[in-house]
């Protein structure tokens, strides 16, 4: 079926995490029947009974066409859309487990935003690898998409990637409703790119809010990590025009200014002084990708040759121990260069 635009109706999401959850409430919000699929029980039992999500998106309602289990075969039955909602650093373990009972020609949707750390893949070419599909199968969701605003209903866009155009716009007719409005894409790389590194820079823009820095800094880091992903989306193929858009700009605004992103609380917890592993607590069980995707990221710079200062920093910070203020110092005190060199 993958490269034949079709009308999809059974929509599976796994996980029930806040993305997870709110996507699937954009989806029952366009009409669409959907299961989630829940890791806790009590999750899948709440979802289906109460149509609420306590652990991670209280007070919102969810429609009541929405369903949810913990077992995954029943979650997958039917499904002509199945939408991959856990964290980067688990999707290959997840979707290993799945793998066979994941309906042959349903479309597989990405909504994670990070890079394996390992073998530096891209969501949707782990996916590939595992689900053993096609890369026009595999419809890649990006954009300023804070979980708790969509789920509230509060206006966005977001931008679906897919190098088939048929199944993105498969997925576009299946999620576009009065508050979502999604466009479609071929450039998955510099969609996912764009994705994955934002998290990165939403970690330091918190890190500078911290320390006491205000818009200038903020700002500074913002157009800085737009540059230097701008620079890696390059080396890989990626339409530089992406990164003006959704995934790249959009994304970055949202992420690096919304006391809402996971990243950038964790950025600013370790800008107060707070340890890594202080940090980690706080999260309360969420997934920060920026934590684990700033090492993979900075991997893939090594190995192209590309530089991405930001990046590097927020690995050492994160993971060598470097003091904040003393990689904020580094950054500023390195080599003088042209703007865009
Ligand atoms: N929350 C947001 O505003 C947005 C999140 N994203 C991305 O979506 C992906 C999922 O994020 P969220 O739903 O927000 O994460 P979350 O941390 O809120 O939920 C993760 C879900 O995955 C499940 N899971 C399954 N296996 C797991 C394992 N082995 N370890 C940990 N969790 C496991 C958890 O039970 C939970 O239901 C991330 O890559 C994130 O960057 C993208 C756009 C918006
Ligand atoms: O990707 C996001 C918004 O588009 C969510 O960011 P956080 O994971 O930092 O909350």
């Amino acid at each position: 079926m993958a490269g034949t635009a079709t009308e999809v109706q059974r929509v599976t999401v796994l996980g029930a995490g806040s993305w997870g959850t709110a996507f699937a409430k954009v989806l029952g919000d366009a009409g669409r029947d959907v299961t989630i699929w829940a890791r806790r029980p009590e999750v899948a039992a709440e979802i289906r009974d109460s149509h609420r999500n306590s652990s991670y998106l209280p007070d919102i309602d969810l429609p009541e066409r929405i369903t949810a289990t913990a077992d995954p075969a029943e979650a997958l039955d039917g499904a002509q859309a199945v939408v991959l909602a856990v964290p980067s650093q688990t999707l290959r373990t997840n979707l290993s487990e799945w793998s066979g009972l994941l309906p042959s020609d349903a479309i597989l949707v990405s909504l994670a935003k990070g890079v394996e750390l390992g073998t530096l893949k891209r969501m949707s070419e782990v996916i590939a690898e595992i689900a053993r599909v096609p890369d026009g199968q595999i419809v890649v969701v990006s954009g300023p998409n804070l979980a708790k605003e969509i789920a509230l209903g509060q206006p966005a866009a977001a931008v679906l990637a897919c190098t088939d155009h048929d199944n993105a716009k498969a997925i576009q007719q299946a999620s576009f409703n009065q508050y979502f409005r999604p466009y479609t894409n071929t450039d998955v790389v510099g969609c996912e790119l764009g994705g994955a590194c934002k998290n990165v820079i939403a970690l330091s823009c918190g890190m500078a809010a911290g320390l006491g820095f205000g818009t200038n800094t903020a700002a500074t880091l913002i157009t800085r990590g737009l540059a230097e992903m701008a620079r890696l989306g390059a080396k890989l193929g990626a339409d530089p025009l992406t990164f003006a858009g959704l995934a790249g700009v959009g994304d970055l605004v949202a992420t690096c200014s919304s006391p809402l992103s996971r990243n950038r609380t964790f950025g600013e917890r370790l800008g107060r002084g707070e340890t890594l592993e202080q940090a980690l607590a706080a999260t309360g069980g969420q997934v920060a990708e920026g934590v684990k995707s700033c090492t993979s990221i900075r991997e893939l710079s090594l190995s192209l040759g590309v530089d991405m200062p930001i990046t590097d920093a927020m690995h050492r910070v994160c993971h060598e121990g470097v003091d904040p203020r003393r990689a904020g110092a580094e950054l500023l005190g390195r080599s003088q260069k042209h703007e865009w060199s």
